[in-house]
Parts: structure tokens; C-alpha cells; sequence
């Protein structure tokens, strides 16, 4: 029977290129979801095997609610990591074809797609309303379905193709080497392409012990006389109360490697508390294989 696989909808959004590039696409189905939180829910509610969502930017940074969703609403590990180049685009509906940048009156888009064009929006688009969507298609498709209006959209080249927009301007993103982490959450261990060769990753959730003066220091100090290579640590809040986070550390390593239960032991008898948000093999694709 083949695999049900939820992802950001509606069709077209950088997270289905995402699920896409992930999976073979011949022996699962894709559905559609309307929001992370909705993503999410489907596979912890077993609707789905697998979903599949952002989990941070080059550019803007990590997807807090992504973050917050697997942290606080749910206990599903991270199963695998694909790391996608992204190029943002402005388009209108094809009655807008010759409108200017400065006659736009209102731009559309996820609020990651236009924290990435911060720069081109300020000195290009300076008389249009900003309005967030919960994904650029569904940016998309409001223009589509308003195409006597001066909007436009900000998304990626198949949804300019799926709901027949025009193009006002390619690669409008700040930073030209923008990349965006999706993550594959689920129960059941994963059936990566066998073109891929994986490298790993073990994301951790750190909750500090209260007032101890270096606890962070010595945390850190676990991997580093190990030599364990850590490439991201992240504080997000609790929710209980101001001053109070966790920390999210990315550590290049598998769990399985002989130095990591050290590690994590020595940081346990510190007084920390540890939750592995996932232990998974990751693949980074360059521009040159993703045409987008
Ligand atoms: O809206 C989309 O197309 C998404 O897939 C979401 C998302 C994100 O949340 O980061 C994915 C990649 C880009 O960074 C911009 C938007």
C-alpha cells in the first residue's frame, strides 16, 4: 500500500518540491494540508506515514513554528532533513502583465518568502500592503483568483505555472545563496531515494538546570573535548515564563556513535534534561540540480 505523505499545501509551495525530492513519487500519495500545524497534526493523528515541513532559512532563520509545533504539541521524531535551494519570485495575474513594481498594491506571501525579499520589497515595492499567507501557492492562488486587482505574489516557479500568473521579476531574494531545511516527521523509520548518501544529524531539546551559574558553558564544553561538531544552538522559549528556554543543538554526529551517550550522559549528570528531537541522515541539493 503506498505511503500517505501530508505537506504545506495548497499545490506548489517549496515544501512540496521539498516532498517531492524526497520521496519516490510513484509509491506514495501527497496531500495537501493548509497550514504547519495542520501538517503536523496529520501524521501525529495518523492520518499520514509521513509529513513534511520547513524547519528553517539561510536568510531569515528558523520556522518558529515548525520548532514550536514538534516541541510543544507533539512527540514524533525528525526521520530525515533535505536541505533545498530557494529562489523567490513576483508574479500577477496575466491582466497585470504591464503594471510597474511601484503601481503593486498589495503584496502576498509567506512571511519566510517575504522576510527573504526584505530588501527588494523596501526599495522596489514601497507603496504595496504586505499580507502573510500561510504559504506562498495559496499567495498564489488569492492573485489568481483576483486578477483584476494590482496584486502580486511571491513564490516559487511551479506555482507561477499552476495558477497561470506572469512574471514581474525572477529571483527577487536578498541573498542569492538562500537555502531552506525541510524536514520529514514521523513513526515509522523512512525509505530514503537510494541515489542519496546520506550524512547525519542528531537535533537535541536542552532544558537547563535552574540557577546554575556555566551550566550552558559546560553543555557546550561535553562536545567540545570530544571534538563532536555542532552546527546550530537555538534558545526558544518555554512558555513558562519570561527568562525561561530551551536549547536546540544540532550535532553533525549519529546517535549511534560511540562519543554521543558520553556526551549526553555527562550533560545528564549536570542536572540538564535531554529529549532527541531526531537522529536522521540529511542531503543538501545544489542549484544546479534543482531548477526552480
Ligand atoms: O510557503 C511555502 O512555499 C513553503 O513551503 C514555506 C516556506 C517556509 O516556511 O520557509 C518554505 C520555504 C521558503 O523558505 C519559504 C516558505
Amino acid at each position: 500500500m503506498s505511503k500517505k505523505i501530508a505537506f504545506l499545501g495548497p499545490h506548489g509551495t517549496f515544501t512540496e518540491e521539498a516532498a517531492h525530492s524526497i520521496f519516490e513519487n510513484d509509491q506514495v500519495q501527497y496531500i495537501s494540508f493548509g497550514s504547519i500545524p495542520d501538517v503536523l497534526d496529520a501524521v501525529a493523528m495518523k492520518k499520514v506515514d509521513y509529513a513534511v515541513v520547513p524547519l528553517e532559512n539561510s536568510i531569515e532563520g528558523s520556522v518558529n513554528l515548525t520548532l514550536d509545533w514538534i516541541i510543544h504539541e507533539m512527540e514524533l521524531p525528525i526521520l530525515a532533513e533535505l536541505v533545498l535551494p530557494i529562489a523567490q519570485h513576483l508574479f500577477v495575474s496575466t491582466a497585470q502583465s504591464s503594471i510597474s513594481l511601484s503601481q503593486i498594491q498589495r503584496i502576498y506571501s509567506h512571511p519566510q518568502a517575504i522576510a527573504q525579499c526584505r530588501r527588494f520589497i523596501h526599495n522596489h515595492l514601497t507603496h504595496a500592503e504586505i499580507i502573510y499567507t500561510n504559504s506562498t501557492a495559496e499567495a498564489a492562488e488569492t492573485v489568481s483568483e483576483n486578477p483584476e486587482k494590482p496584486w502580486a505574489a511571491i513564490g516559487t516557479r511551479l506555482a507561477k505555472e499552476l495558477y497561470s500568473l506572469t512574471f514581474l521579476k525572477e529571483s527577487i531574494e536578498d541573498y542569492k545563496d538562500n537555502y531552506t531545511r525541510f524536514i520529514v516527521v514521523g513513526e515509522n523509520p523512512l525509505q530514503l531515494r537510494s541515489t542519496q548518501t546520506p550524512s547525519y544529524r542528531t537535533m537535541i531539546l536542552v532544558t537547563l538546570p535552574k540557577d546554575y551559574p556555566g551550566a550552558l558553558y559546560q553543555v557546550l564544553a561535553a562536545f567540545a573535548w570530544r571534538k563532536i561538531n555542532l552546527s546550530r544552538i537555538e534558545s526558544r522559549p518555554t512558555k513558562k515564563g519570561l527568562g525561561n528556554y530551551y536549547f536546540i543543538i544540532d550535532i553533525e554526529q549519529k546517535m549511534d556513535d560511540v562519543l554521543l551517550p558520553g556526551a549526553f550522559a555527562e550533560i545528564e549528570a549536570l542536572g540538564c534534561q535531554i529529549r532527541i528531537l531526531g537522529s536522521y541522515p540529511y542531503d543538501v541539493k545544489t542549484k544546479d540540480e534543482v531548477h526552480s
